[in-house]
């Protein structure tokens, strides 16, 4: 009796913990977090070896696709580390929940392996996860519109801002089903990255039965529960009889992350170290796990800010009502936080543009320098280390040095294309105002304002479509490495902005799902006040600037309708 009430006391205080596993679009991140404060213990990263060789990418016409050994890999390392790091035992590990980039999906066999781990497909890039940014199926995203505005049925696109993308779902399968017949005559099913993580741990093999991420299928599936789940198939077999096919092999019923998707299973259970007790949360997308990891709430905008942003906000069902908000990537019941509605925008490019540029500028680093047999193998590593460890940083001291009144070119943050607001891929960048007093640091003031300026169309859609935004909260990469770029963005939206302080705010935030799907927790919010980051910095608005900023946007305006007159005039 005495060792029973022993016992029981002390399962009450034993510290419990779950992993939160973030795969962003070059790495895989996992957590370990104390579920009764949200303190890290420890944290891992792993950089995909294949796609670091951007082997299976083409660029040049927009392709770009993962082999999911690169994933399979990363989940068994980082989750091992963090394990080693933290030093608890495998039972104190109550949960783990998956998130991911998107849309982000890829053919699975019958047996529910990933098709390019299937002998034959190991080296086909059809075969593959179809990464959110590759757009090689704009003809296929401009087929859906046409065909949803003009078969006289229902507007599936309605939910998802009235324009479905080509970083989309359907539009990437039915790419793929034009393109390869071998793979798709192999698929049984196609599962968004999120889904596919978590099924490969979960102990529920029945492809049918397995628990899909609402979050997916809401925002990019054209999944929502007025017209019963996924679109009709007599609408699919319009755009090809492949897509009616496969919908009697994807799903009926969607899932929030706060739900389970099942327990850890014994394969897994063993090549982790974990035991088969542990939960195994629905799967969900990048962004909105962030959101929930920066303690989102009503009229605060969470912007992911790293190659790309995602815009995330939260609303009540009674407050959207049946308002559709044009122009965005839909708006999806507990895609966020279940039971409120989740709203989805965003940039197809933000730290990418820079990122571009960066490129662009060590052309002669790369084809002169490493090239030339004037240095030693040693001298060229180590200068190639130092450029750079000082890049960015350099061109954004200088960048911020020039005063707004000097002339500084436009530019488009268009690079990879329009996510929001009105998707449209096709559209490119491009800089005006350039002459010969113009150097490096201001094009890269042009490009740094020009991202700032794609935010507040963003976040002035919203507003027009009575979305009303009281405060944004900056999470990710550029949001914490950046205060130029985020003073700016300040200045830009004329709103002040606070920083999580988390590095890691998506991978937190599926930790946080995975307490609630464990139990641990009522439900995600009272488990996002708990275990969610704090703030460490924010950015108010400078009135002397803010004007200034207001003039160019015009500018910004006038260059992007002429480039997109010209866009759909070419068409
Ligand atoms: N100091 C910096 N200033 C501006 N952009 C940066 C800086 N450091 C990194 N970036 C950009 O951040 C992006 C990576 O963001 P991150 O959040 O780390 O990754 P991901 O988007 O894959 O989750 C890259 O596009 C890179 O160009
Ligand atoms: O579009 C979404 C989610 O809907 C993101 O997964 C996508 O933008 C990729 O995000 P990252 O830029 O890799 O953080």
């Amino acid at each position: 009796m005495f060792w029973a009430i022993k016992a029981q006391a002390l399962t009450h205080t034993m510290k419990t913990y779950v992993i939160g596993l973030d795969y962003g679009s070059d790495s895989v991140r996992a957590v370990l977090i104390d579920t009764q404060n949200g303190t890290e213990l420890a944290s891992e990263v792993f950089w995909y070896p294949r796609w670091k060789a951007q082997k299976y990418c083409r660029p040049e016409i927009n392709q770009f696709r993962q082999h999911p050994l690169d994933h399979i890999e990363g989940l068994e390392q980082t989750i091992r580390a963090v394990m080693k790091q933290s030093g608890v035992s495998p039972e104190t590990v109550k949960g783990i929940c998956i998130d991911t980039t998107g849309s982000s999906p890829m053919p699975i066999a019958e047996d529910g392996t990933a098709l390019a781990m299937v002998p034959g497909f190991e080296e086909n890039p059809n075969a593959m996860m179809v990464l959110w940014k590759d757009h090689t199926a704009v003809k296929e995203a401009n087929e859906i519109n046409d065909l949803a505005r003009t078969w006289g049925g229902e507007d599936f696109t309605k939910y998802e801002g009235g324009i479905y993308s080509s970083e989309w779902f359907w539009a990437k399968i039915l790419h793929v089903a034009r393109a390869d017949k071998e793979v798709v005559n192999a698929t049984h099913t196609w599962m968004e990255h999120c889904d596919y993580v978590t099924y490969l741990l979960a102990d529920e093999k029945d492809l049918k039965k397995f628990k899909r991420s609402r979050c997916a299928a809401g925002h990019k599936a054209m999944w929502h529960e007025s017209w019963g789940g996924l679109p009709d198939a007599e609408f699919l077999a319009k755009l090809d009889p492949y897509l009616a096919s496969l919908r009697g092999n994807l799903y009926d019923e969607t899932y929030t992350s706060d739900e389970v998707a099942g327990h850890l299973n014994e394969e897994w259970a063993g090549k982790l170290g974990l035991t088969t007790n542990t939960v195994i949360a629905v799967g969900t997308f990048d962004a909105h796990a962030g959101a929930v990891g920066a303690k989102v709430d009503h009229h605060a905008l969470v912007r992911v800010m790293g190659t790309s942003t995602c815009d995330i906000m939260v609303s009540s069902a009674e407050a959207v009502g049946s308002k559709t908000v044009k122009g965005i990537c839909g708006q999806v019941d507990g895609s966020v936080i279940p039971g409120m509605i989740g709203l989805e925008a965003g940039q197809s490019a933000f730290g990418d543009v820079l990122a571009w540029f960066k490129d662009l500028l060590e052309w002669p680093m790369d084809h002169l320098i490493m090239e030339s047999t004037v240095l030693s193998e040693a001298q060229k590593q180590e200068l190639q280390a130092e450029v750079e460890s000082k890049f960015i940083r350099t061109l954004s001291e200088q960048a911020e040095g020039i005063p707004l009144t000097e002339s500084v070119p436009i530019a488009l943050d268009w690079v990879n294309g329009r996510r929001t607001p009105d998707a449209n891929q096709e559209l490119k960048s491009a800089i005006s105002g350039i002459s010969l007093g113009t150097t490096a640091p201001h094009i890269f003031k042009s490009l740094v304002n020009a991202i700032c300026f794609g935010a507040k169309m963003i976040v002035d859609r919203f507003e027009e479509e009575g979305v009303k935004i009281e405060t944004v909260i900056g999470i990710g990469g550029v949001a914490r490495k950046s205060p130029f770029i985020m003073q700016t963005l300040a200045n830009v939206l004329n709103m002040p902005i606070k920083v999580a302080e988390s590095d890691q705010a998506p991978a937190l935030g599926a930790a946080i799902y995975a307490a609630v799907a464990s139990g641990i927790h009522k439900n995600v919010i009272e488990a996002s006040k708990i275990m969610g980051s704090d703030f460490e910095a924010e950015y108010v608005p400078e009135p002397s600037q803010v004007e200034t900023y207001a003039k160019l946007l015009e500018e910004y305006k006038a260059l992007g309708s002429f480039v997109e007159e010209r866009t759909n005039k070419n068409k």
